[in-house]
């Protein structure tokens, strides 16, 4: 089994010591079948446990994901470029860590190089490895923009995320097409004015 990287929001619980086995995840699986009320023995869910768990190991692969690792290569040698580098609609699927439910939609990150670049492929894995684990999409927010200032320390970063809850969808308050929107600026981004560019530039292109 891969090892897992230990989550800064972990604190006192060691992912290795804690973690239950596969067959213990997979009873798990089976339990809650039981608990909805259907058979978890029956033909048509006899390999639903099994899924599940390969299921989770893909919808949860952030946890093994270290984002320092995808940043690091950083490109020096841009022609003296200076200005925004905007990437927009980098769509994402996550679960939100009060229901477990999916909560899916698109980040949007901007931001003034203090010198180098990284690969633009490397931001929409930034947003996937801290996606792929269970928070709320302000602690999203909060991950991807801490990532990509520690290991590129830009002039200026805007990270903005639009998303939908299942939660909010599905069950509860059952609303669905409610957009929630949480930013996160930092540098040259903390002037109104930059906030307003990039908030131009990625509705201007998108609606
Ligand atoms: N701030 C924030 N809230 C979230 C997020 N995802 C889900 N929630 C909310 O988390 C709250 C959990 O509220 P609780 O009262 O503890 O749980 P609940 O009884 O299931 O709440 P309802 O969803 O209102 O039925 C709900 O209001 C959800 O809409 C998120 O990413 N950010
Ligand atoms: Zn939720």
């Amino acid at each position: 089994m891969d090892a897992i990287i230990k989550h800064p929001a972990l604190r006192a619980f060691d992912p290795e010591t804690k973690r239950p086995t596969r067959e213990e995840a997979e009873e798990a699986v089976r339990t809650l079948i039981a608990y909805m009320g259907d058979d978890p023995e029956r033909e048509g869910l006899v390999d639903t446990p099994k899924r599940v768990v390969n299921a989770y190991a893909e919808l949860y692969g952030g946890y093994k994901q270290d984002a320092n690792a995808i940043l690091e290569r950083v490109f020096d040698d841009v022609g003296g470029y200076k200005d925004i580098v905007l990437v927009q609609d980098i769509p994402f699927f996550s679960h939100c860590e009060h229901h477990m439910v999916p909560f899916v939609g698109k980040v949007h990150v901007a931001y003034y190089p203090s010198g180098g670049v990284v690969g633009l492929s490397k931001i929409g894995r930034v947003v996937d490895v801290f996606a792929r684990r269970l928070q709320t999409q302000e602690h999203l927010t909060e991950s991807i923009a801490e990532a990509i200032d520690k290991v590129l320390a830009p002039r200026g970063l805007a990270v903005m995320i639009e998303a939908e809850h299942m939660c909010m969808a599905m069950r509860g308050i059952r609303k669905s097409g409610v957009s929630t929107t949480t930013t996160r600026f930092t540098g040259l981004f903390e002037d109104p004015a930059e906030q307003v560019r990039f908030i131009t530039l990625v509705r201007g292109v998108q609606r």
